[in-house]
């Protein structure tokens, strides 16, 4: 049976979630962005099936709405979808990443035919905007659901019958755990990457060869500091009693570091170094979402038909058996890399040794 989808806000995780979703020709997808020019990308690239041009018509005919907007906008919005009539249930989702204000939002809903169900793929990018939307941005991703009080249960299964196409796997939280963990795994790392970019930016005054010199450790860590300001500040400002309290343990932990550092306790300090590796070590598998897994590789590849099966050809005549594969854009200025990853530490060094003697360059995740 075909079902409308209403998806507002059609950026990277919208406009993903419209790629990922035009897959079931069961669904028929209307698109809306404040943004003129992402509403034409997508009508033009048929990741939407129709544009909207009353948004209250637009929610009346849909099954599922999904907000693709930033969080202050979603609540808003949803305010205005609580004002419809619509003349049969409605699912209404968002996918912000911080869930505690969209839910309290929510709960203030008085409109009996809309069962709001929170959401949030863990997943995404530095990048902003349609044009990075990628239909397999959620594939092995979590993808966190967090269904209002008041929300029947066949509602949820319902969602997540519909969002199959995203190959997400979908886990139900509330949304206070949900807030506290990102917190610490998402929001907070986000902080701290902009103010090691700030560090850097200001010993840059009286070191001018600082940039040159910030090679492959600092661009990883500091990767997400190239997102989108507005949104993030967003995030901050809707998490921000978590982000509060993380920055406290933080600068207590600072503190203790520094002792360490300045009386010379190298003992401890290579303790406190080995647990941070062994707990790092620990969270390897190689879903997206999670961090990379112990044995993976990353190869720079160019943009060109059978860059792929190339490197898949040399790891084959060299035996390697690759677990996982996946495209990446996570360095600046190359095109792409291609994170593998293999079974074992030997496996991790023969192809290391293999593609770079095809003259590959590439680097070892650990
Ligand atoms: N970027 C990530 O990695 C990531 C990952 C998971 C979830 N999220 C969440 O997804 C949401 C969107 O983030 P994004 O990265 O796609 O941002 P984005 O900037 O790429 O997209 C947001 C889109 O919403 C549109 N928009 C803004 N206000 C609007 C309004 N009132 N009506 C209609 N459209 C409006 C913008 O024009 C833009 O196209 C946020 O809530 C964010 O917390 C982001
Ligand atoms: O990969 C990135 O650039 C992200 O920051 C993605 C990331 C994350 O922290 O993992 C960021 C925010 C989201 O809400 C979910 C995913």
């Amino acid at each position: 049976m075909k079902r409308t989808i209403f998806i507002i806000g059609l950026g990277l995780i919208g406009g993903s979630l419209a790629k990922s979703l035009k897959n079931d020709s069961n669904n028929y997808i209307i698109g809306f962005d404040s943004d003129m020019r992402s509403v034409e990308l997508a009508r033009n690239n048929n990741f939407i099936d129709a544009s909207c041009e009353d948004i209250t018509v637009s929610a009346q005919e849909a099954d599922i709405i999904i907000l693709g907007t930033p969080i202050s906008e979603t609540i808003t919005i949803l305010g205005k979808l609580n004002k419809v009539s619509y003349d049969h249930e409605v699912i209404v989702t968002d996918v912000s990443s911080v869930k505690t204000p969209v839910m309290n939002k929510a709960k203030m809903i008085t409109n009996k035919n809309i069962n709001f169900i929170g959401g949030h793929p863990m997943a995404g990018s530095h990048k902003r905007g349609i044009t990075a939307a990628k239909e397999h941005l959620f594939e092995n991703a979590i993808y966190v659901l967090s269904p209002a009080e008041s929300c029947r249960s066949h509602f949820v299964d319902e969602l997540e019958e519909v969002l199959r196409t995203v190959k997400s796997n979908f886990i139900v939280l509330p949304a206070e755990d949900h807030d506290e963990m990102t917190g610490v795994i998402s929001h907070f790392p986000h902080l701290i990457a902009s103010s090691l970019v700030h560090q850097a930016r200001k010993w840059q005054h009286t070191h001018a060869y600082i940039p040159k010199l910030a090679a492959g450790g600092f661009r990883d860590i500091t990767r997400i500091a190239s997102s989108n300001p507005d949104l993030w500040q967003d995030i901050f400002y809707h998490n921000r009693s978590k982000m509060s309290q993380l920055l406290g343990d933080w600068i207590a932990e600072m503190n203790e570091l520094k002792d360490l550092i300045d009386y010379n306790n190298r003992h401890e300090l290579t303790a406190y170094l080995r647990q941070a590796k062994e707990y790092r070590d620990g969270l390897g598998t190689s879903k997206k979402g999670a961090i990379p897994a112990f044995y993976d590789l990353y190869v720079d590849i160019r943009d060109q038909p059978g860059a792929i099966s190339s490197v898949a050809n040399i790891l084959a005549s060299a035996e390697v058996s690759i677990k996982n594969l996946q495209i990446l854009e996570i360095r600046e200025g190359i095109t792409g890399v291609l994170r593998l990853s293999v079974p074992s530490k030997d496996e991790q060094q023969k192809s290391r040794i293999v593609l770079e003697k095809s003259g590959y360059e590439l680097m070892l995740a650990e």
